[in-house]
């Protein structure tokens, strides 16, 4: 038995929860699929509902090995429900939260994976917006690749958007996550493919290192950081993958790789990376914003961070808001960005050199927490670079069924710059 969904699908078992809704294994005419369903007292939400046919719509025009398919959406009583094609296996930030740092070869062939996808996703004039370990699946019973990597899957297209059209100049609300911004985003810029290509070499950094380069601490640190600081080298990167990596993280979107480029370039460092075990690199020190920020957040600090658990949607039980997921955020000034918080990008440590006890799952509770701090800076209008939160203004809100950037079928996108 299980739970019908509509009249062609059942939902059999939870394969995990995201801020919007529960995954399900479930069956449908073709067999078996993936079931992301809206959660019930959220479908009166017009903005979480526009972000489900967001991602039908999105995934509709594009069909790629890389890309997690959608094949259909039901729409049933009080169920809202996005069939999608069933990954079995597991999601990168599991993965990199159950090994700490990936050896490079594996590190780089799921990254050129995800690249790929990203090409095709921009070739069809679509932005993800999103590009993080958590929106990654492994296939785990796809063929194992260089590095032992199983085949990687990008998913959750629910902010993705049509590329802005020219008269749309300047986005209002910052829609992503802070670890994973471009600064061009956070100076207010319409977000173009670019912005996933800074997002991904993030994530490559973040695999590699264990740590994303701009994160720690407050959420306006973070920010301040993607648009001021410079990425700090790694400890034993080979050159030529770093200079990949410095370029994709310019400051400059003109300056970044195309994700196709991206793509073929990672592949041709494979050979080079065979073997290689994991960088030595510690983690940096804990960041003293982040005990003041707790100081002011004792809820947060009384639960521990559950996986699954559901945050930034209004109307989220109290219980479910510890999870890192996208958040929107008001783009700051630039007299904002200059000043305010503090902190610098955050330079790995010397191997031997003293560790923090617990830095590791200090620095998991942060990332999920700088999101939520986001929320709970606006909830409490709190001053200074944090109180960036959104109130007002939707341009850059993920568009719904009328949605001025909704395309009908996608297939008339042109290429994303
Ligand atoms: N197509 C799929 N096949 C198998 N498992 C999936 C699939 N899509 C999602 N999952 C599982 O369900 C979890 C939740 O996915 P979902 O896309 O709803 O949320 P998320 O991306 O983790 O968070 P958020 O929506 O808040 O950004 C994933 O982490 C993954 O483990």
């Amino acid at each position: 038995m299980g739970r019908k969904i509509g009249s062609r699908y059942t939902a059999h078992q939870i394969l995990g929860r995201g801020s919007a809704g529960t995954v399900w294994l479930g069956e449908g005419p073709e067999g078996p699929v993936a079931i992301k369903l809206l959660r019930e007292d959220l479908a009166s939400d017009q903005e979480l509902v526009g972000r489900f046919v967001q991602e039908r719509t999105a995934l509709l025009s594009l069909d790629h090995p890389r890309v997690v398919g959608v094949h259909d959406l039901v729409v049933d009583g009080n169920d809202l429900a996005l069939v999608m094609d069933l990954v079995r296996g597991t999601d990168l930030r599991t993965r990199l939260e159950r090994e700490r740092r990936l050896a490079p070869e594996a590190a780089v062939a799921i990254v050129a994976d995800v690249a790929d996808a990203l090409a095709a996703a921009h070739a069809a004039g679509i932005v993800h917006r999103d590009v993080k370990p958590e929106n990654v699946l492994l296939d785990m019973q796809g063929p194992l690749g260089p590095g032992g990597a199983h085949p990687a899957l990008l998913t959750d297209f629910g902010v993705a958007k049509l590329i802005d059209s020219p008269r749309r100049t300047r986005a209002t609300k910052i829609i992503g996550t802070p670890d994973y911004l471009a600064p061009e985003i956070i100076e207010g810029l319409p977000p173009r493919a670019a912005v996933d290509i800074y997002a991904l070499a993030t994530v490559l950094y973040e695999l590699l290192a264990g740590f994303t380069p701009f994160g720690g601490g407050h959420p306006g640190a973070v920010l301040r950081r993607h648009v001021t600081e410079t990425v700090v080298p790694l400890p034993g990167i080979p050159e030529e993958l770093w200079q990949l990596m410095v370029q994709c993280l310019a400051k400059a979107p003109a300056s970044r790789l195309r994700a196709s480029e991206l793509g073929a370039r990672l592949r041709e460092q494979l050979p080079l990376l065979a073997g290689m075990p994991p960088l030595d690199v510690d983690e940096p020190e804990a960041e003293p914003a982040e005990e003041s920020y707790e100081e002011a957040a004792p809820e947060s600090r009384e639960k521990p961070p559950r996986r699954g658990a559901v945050p930034l949607v209004p109307g989220a039980a109290p219980a479910d808001a510890n999870r890192d997921t996208h958040t929107s955020m008001r783009v700051p000034a630039p007299d904002e960005l200059a000043g305010g918080a503090r902190g610098t990008a955050r330079a790995p440590r010397a191997p031997g050199a003293a560790r923090p006890g617990s830095a590791r799952h200090r620095a998991a509770t942060r990332r999920r927490r700088i999101t939520l701090g986001v929320a709970g800076v606006a909830l409490a209008a709190a001053v200074g670079v944090g109180a960036w939160y959104a109130t007002s203004g939707d341009e850059s809100s993920p568009s719904g069924p009328s949605g001025p950037s909704a395309p009908d079928n996608g297939n008339s996108a042109p290429p994303v710059p």
